[in-house]
Formats: structure tokens, C-alpha cells, sequence
């Protein structure tokens, strides 16, 4: 299975592969969060799902529930089975100085490149969003490392998402893949939003109950808005 983020892409967020054939009718890929699941790598063994997965195993500093230890690790295992699509790497595990430990996420990011597999690298700010520079910045150095460069930022009012729609323009204006969103309520619209800008992937939660990110909408919804607004 492959994926190639050449136009926008819907990831059915959840930690629960069996869940796939209820994301079927609107996703184009599984966000396989494997940090939030209990047995990650048994689960990716047997999947048979049809959907393509993009998986992660987000860093508890980043704002997700995996540890340090074998960490990356998984990530690179995870890459052995076949409907493995595509990898997410935080752009801090990249950079010297990081929290985590950069040349082994070089070393992963090399692994995936050797066996053809795109990686999204992201970037997060659960807190607010930073100044447009800042934001433009970050999401252009995602995008150097990354196939895909992703920011996800708290919008705290519409000023904020604005922000994140504009630097979205900018960025895929300079020829930069990116993947953008507002979290928080203020910026729930930037997800159906962001994709006429050039964002090309899209994160909706496959159980409404469990969505992985304040403010997301429900997969039928989101794959409802961003088709009427891209037609
Ligand atoms: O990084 C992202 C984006 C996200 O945080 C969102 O805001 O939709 C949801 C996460 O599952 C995913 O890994």
C-alpha cells in the first residue's frame, strides 16, 4: 500500500486497528497511534484492514503517551509491515539539542527513505500560536526534513487561525508539502479550511469519543466539509 500526499489526504486518527472498516467510507488512510495503543506492534502483524497507515508513535513530550524507550524504535519495526504507508516524526527528535535522541530519529528517517516510505514531520504547540514568522519558520524546516511538513497549534481565538491559514498559503506558495491545523475550538475550521489552502492531510478521529486532538471533527464531517469546499 502506498501513500503520496499529492492531494489532500483524510487520516482516521485512532489506537484501535480493528476499527478500520468503520473508516472505510471516508478515509484515505489510518492514523495508526501507536502510543496510545496497548499492543502496537501486534496489532500493525496482523492487520488486514484495506486502508493504508500512517503511523505515529507520538513522544510524551509532543503532547503524546510514548516513552523514550524504543520509541523510535517501534516506529522503524513498524516499517516492516507492508501496509505501513507513511511515518510521522517530530521535527524536535530531528533537531540537535531536541528533546529525544536526533540521530537515531536520523536514522529513521534514512530507513524510511531506503524502503520508499514518505515521512509527515510535525511540530505542535498545545499551548497557543506562535507569531506568523515563527509559525512559517517552523512549518518550513518540517518541511526540509519531512515529504510532508505538519504544524498543529492551539488557536485561542479566529486571529489565530487565521494565522495558521495564511502561513499555510504561504508555505505551499513556496512549494513546501505541508499538513496544517488549528486545535481548540477557535480553530476547528481551519480543518476543513487549510486544505483549500494547500494543507494535504487531514486528521479525524474514527470514534468520535476518542478524538486524539482538541477541537477535531467527527470523519464523515471533515470528509463532508473538505470535499464540498474543494469541488
Ligand atoms: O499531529 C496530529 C494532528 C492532530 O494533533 C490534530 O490536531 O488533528 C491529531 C494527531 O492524532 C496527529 O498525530
Amino acid at each position: 500500500m502506498s501513500l503520496s500526499f499529492d492531494s489532500f489526504t483524510l487520516a482516521a486518527s485512532t489506537a484501535d486497528l480493528e476499527a478500520e472498516p468503520a473508516a472505510r467510507a471516508d478515509a484515505d488512510c489510518v492514523e495508526f497511534r501507536m502510543d496510545l495503543a496497548d499492543a502496537p506492534l501486534g496489532a500493525l502483524a496482523s492487520y488486514d484492514g484495506d486502508l493504508p497507515i500512517l503511523a505515529t508513535n507520538r513522544a510524551a513530550w509532543e503532547g503524546g503517551e510514548a516513552s523514550e524507550v524504543n520509541r523510535l524504535g517501534a516506529l522503524e519495526a513498524a516499517l516492516e509491515c507492508d501496509a505501513v504507508a507513511a511515518i510521522d516524526i517530530e521535527l524536535a527528535a530531528l533537531e540537535s539539542g531536541g528533546p529525544g535522541d536526533a540521530d537515531r530519529a536520523e536514522a529513521l528517517l534514512a530507513a524510511a527513505r531506503a524502503v520508499g516510505v514518505p515521512v509527515v514531520v510535525s511540530t505542535h504547540d498545545f499551548e497557543g500560536t506562535p507569531p506568523e514568522p515563527e509559525l512559517a519558520d517552523r512549518l518550513r524546516r518540517a518541511g526540509e526534513r519531512g515529504d510532508v511538513g505538519k504544524i498543529a497549534v492551539t488557536a485561542r481565538d479566529v486571529g489565530d487561525a487565521l494565522s495558521v491559514l495564511s502561513v499555510t498559503h504561504e508555505v505551499t506558495r513556496a512549494g513546501v508539502d505541508v499538513a496544517t491545523m488549528a486545535m481548540g475550538a477557535a480553530g476547528s475550521h481551519t480543518r476543513a479550511v487549510a486544505p483549500v489552502y494547500g494543507s494535504k492531510i487531514g486528521y479525524a478521529p474514527i470514534d468520535p469519543e476518542k478524538a486524539t486532538a482538541p477541537g477535531q471533527y467527527g470523519l464523515e464531517t471533515l470528509r463532508g466539509l473538505v470535499d464540498r469546499l474543494m469541488e
